[in-house]
């Protein structure tokens, strides 16, 4: 039998880190040897998640009870709060030049210093560190992510949102100055430490947008936009907040150059991820929901013709805690320690 990877997971107990133990649990070949938490550490995991109760799995323990030079593990993923986690990973690289890290928070999407230091609010602590990662968006960077030790897996709105406008920049089949993305998340995307504006009372039946011109993965939209279209692209982005615990759409409306028709916007997204396990497009006209692809890998892109002369409609859906972040994070495991890219991942859509 092919020996499993020993997998540590820091912030377990909580959304993505759990979710990363539901996938986890049933990959062929990894082990979870390690999982912490904050206020929860020293609790047994099924006490904190009965469902998990059936497995066999380590109890909580805190951060700082780990000895990284000596703990048998591989492979580290890190769903700790940002900011919390730059100090956390630089400690570990430091001692161990073998353990490979996947990091689901944004402490290391950013490749400016001052890109961070502006989004973020304050000066990032392990910059040395930081020029190591690689951004962790599989359909774009698929290589480098390979032969990397720290893997930076992307956000939840920039996962939805950059894989549909991609090959419509490399192409440079539409405008670059005029895009306009408006994405929708489901509540689990802002943790599961209660907070206001994320209780019960605060998100049902309601919607209301957030953000507004300011949010920080504005940041992350600008920095792959513009490196894939090889000149600075500034999007318009708005993210709102869902009465749903999981889901995110967004709704991205580009202009196509001149002479460029929807249909041919179509074929060159359909094109470039005709080979690609986890993007699915659907025939022109048609567009997904977010039940479409609940706890899957998938991202499922549909576009439209807007009435608009040259205006182009792309509705594009994630789960944000699948592809949006643990399952994406599963899936830069897997290139990482050179398994197949989908394996553990082949999930289908919770439907209804
Ligand atoms: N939720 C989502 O859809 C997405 C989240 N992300 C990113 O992933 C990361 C994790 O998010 P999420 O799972 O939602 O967050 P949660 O709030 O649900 O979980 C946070 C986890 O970190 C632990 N923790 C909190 N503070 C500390 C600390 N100071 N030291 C050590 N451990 C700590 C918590 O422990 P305890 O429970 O004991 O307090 C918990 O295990 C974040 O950076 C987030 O931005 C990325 C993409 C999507
Ligand atoms: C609904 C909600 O609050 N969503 C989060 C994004 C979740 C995510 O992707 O966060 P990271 O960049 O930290 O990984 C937000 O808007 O901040």
């Amino acid at each position: 039998m092919a020996t499993k990877a020993k997998i540590a997971i820091l912030g377990a107990s909580g959304y993505t880190g759990s979710e990363l133990v539901r996938l986890l649990l049933r990959h062929p070949r990894v082990e979870i040897v390690l999982m912490t938490a904050d206020r929860k550490a020293g609790q047994p995991m099924a006490e904190v998640f009965p469902q998990f109760a059936p497995f066999a799995l380590p109890d909580l323990v805190s951060i700082d009870s780990i000895d990284w030079k000596t703990a048998a593990v591989d492979l580290v993923f890190c769903a700790l709060p940002h900011g919390t986690t730059q100090t956390v990973i630089a400690s570990i690289m430091k001692a161990r030049a073998d353990i490979k890290i996947v990091d689901l928070s944004a402490d290391f999407r950013l490749t400016n210093p001052a890109d961070y230091a502006r989004w973020y609010g304050h000066e990032h602590h392990a910059l040395d560190v930081q020029q190591e990662a690689v951004y962790g968006l599989p359909e774009l960077h698929r290589a480098a992510i390979k032969t990397s030790r720290l893997v930076a897996n992307p956000g939840c709105y920039p996962t939805c949102s950059i894989l549909p406008l991609a090959p419509l920049l490399k192409k440079k089949a539409i405008e670059t100055d005029n895009i306009v993305v408006d994405a929708k998340s489901g509540v689990s995307g802002a943790g599961r430490a209660a907070k206001e504006g994320s209780l019960y009372c605060e998100v049902t039946e309601g919607i209301h947008a957030y953000g507004v011109a300011g949010h920080r993965h504005s940041s992350e939209l600008d920095q792959e936009l513009s490196l894939i279209a090889g000149k600075p692209v500034i999007a318009t982005f708005t993210p709102h907040l869902m009465p749903m615990s999981r889901g995110m759409l967004a709704t991205t409306y580009v202009t196509a150059k001149r002479g460029r028709t929807a249909a041919d916007l179509h074929g060159i997204i359909a094109q470039a991820y005709a080979r690609e396990p986890f993007v699915h497009v659907l025939p022109l006209g048609q567009t997904p929901q977010t039940r479409h692809v609940r706890g899957s890998n998938l991202i499922i892109i549909g576009l439209v013709q807007d009435r608009v002369p040259n205006r182009v409609i792309v509705v594009s859906a994630i789960d944000n805690l699948v592809k949006g972040a643990s399952g994406q994070a599963v899936e830069n495991m897997n290139l990482v320690l050179g398994y197949p890219e989908t394996l553990g991942l082949e999930q289908i859509a919770l439907f209804p």
